[in-house]
């Protein structure tokens, strides 16, 4: 081990994060009584630039009306290159309830995006007194992003997640597709009449992954578009939970059981997890530092792999 340590990522579930536009108030309360961890209103892509000024308002209105639960309750503001950023902070943090807990900031750059938040948040938390410090969740989804995810995911200790935008992503980057996350036909690699369609997400999803584990961020997976593809957003959201996501949006509300589905740890994952626990504890005792487990290796790195499942589901079991 590193004498860097790596500190925890938040202890919150946060297997699916369910999206709505905050101009349609009629959803808000079909989306505090859903499955979902986490709830991001939306003022960003989802509201069109005349109803910004109303979207602020039916969402300010709805942290003090709707009743969310335990819900993760975020709202995603505008961008920092838009009109509109410091008014949904400024009107969010002076007049939202205390039931807001996180800020949603699309389209960052680099840290000193957060740096300028921060400070914004900052000071109205002091002016009006708000006894809870907003959390932030950033958006990677430019070239930019990516290229300074690390510095991003150090920038402020309000940060607590991390997502990949796919859609804002792969036109930032260029990319030759209107898909928004899962297989891209033109992807694909063939050999001896085998076609294969590899992810063109990897390396993105693994960077951040990594930053957010650096830094003791949740990682978490953006937009799946098709949403009536349920096979092929269970295959992404696998996917990635394989690498070290923690949850995924949901852009409708049928993609919430998939997400919860997919992001909690199967009874039989978490039994065969405390069974190697168990193992382990016995190599031990005998002063073996490896040992054999349904005739496989295991070694003190096979109990931290073990450790990641139990605790989360005893994290989601609560
Ligand atoms: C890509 C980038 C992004 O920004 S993604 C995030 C932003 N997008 C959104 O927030 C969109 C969220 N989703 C919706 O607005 C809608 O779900 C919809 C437009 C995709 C579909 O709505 P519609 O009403 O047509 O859907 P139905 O199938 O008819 O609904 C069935 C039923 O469910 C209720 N419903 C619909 N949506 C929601 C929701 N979000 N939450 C809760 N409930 C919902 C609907 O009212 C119906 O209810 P019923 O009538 O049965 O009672 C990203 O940044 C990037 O760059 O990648
Ligand atoms: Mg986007």
């Amino acid at each position: 081990m590193s004498f860097l340590k790596q500190p925890p990522a938040p202890a919150r579930p946060n297997r699916c994060q369910l999206f709505g536009p905050g101009s349609r108030t009629a959803l808000f309360e079909k989306m505090a009584a859903s499955a979902a961890d986490v709830i991001n209103l939306d003022l960003e892509d989802s509201v069109a630039p005349d109803d910004k000024d109303t979207a602020r308002k039916n969402i300010i209105e709805a942290t003090h009306d709707v009743d969310w639960g335990t819900k993760y309750l975020s709202v995603r503001i505008n961008g920092l290159d838009t009109p509109h950023w410091y008014k949904d902070v400024v009107e969010l943090l002076e007049n939202a309830s205390d039931r807001l807990d996180q800020i949603m900031i699309p389209m960052v750059g680099n840290a000193s995006d957060i740096y300028a938040v921060d400070a914004l948040v900052t000071a109205i938390e002091a002016a009006k007194g708000r006894k809870k410090k907003i959390s932030f969740e950033v958006i990677i989804e430019t070239a930019a992003g990516l290229a300074h995810v690390e510095e991003i995911a150090a920038s402020s200790p309000r940060m607590q997640a991390m997502s990949l935008g796919y859609a804002d992503f792969a036109a930032s980057m260029g990319m030759a597709t209107t898909g928004i996350g899962g297989t891209q036909a033109n992807y694909y690699m063939t050999h001896e009449g085998q076609t294969d369609y590899p992810d063109p997400w990897h390396y993105a999803v693994s960077a951040i992954v990594a930053a957010c584990r650096t830094h003791g961020v949740l990682p978490v997976d953006g937009p799946f578009g098709d949403f009536s593809d349920d096979e092929a957003y269970i295959a992404h959201s696998r996917r990635v939970a394989t690498l070290g996501m923690v949850g995924k949006w949901a852009i409708h509300p049928k993609q919430v059981k998939l997400a919860n589905d997919v992001f909690t740890p199967s009874a039989e994952a978490v039994a065969e997890a405390r069974d190697i626990l168990a193992a382990m504890e016995e190599a031990k005792k005998q002063g073996l530092g490896a040992t054999t487990y349904k005739g496989k290796l295991i070694d003190i790195a096979s109990m931290k792999q073990a450790e990641v499942i139990v605790k989360m589901a005893e994290l989601i079991e609560g």
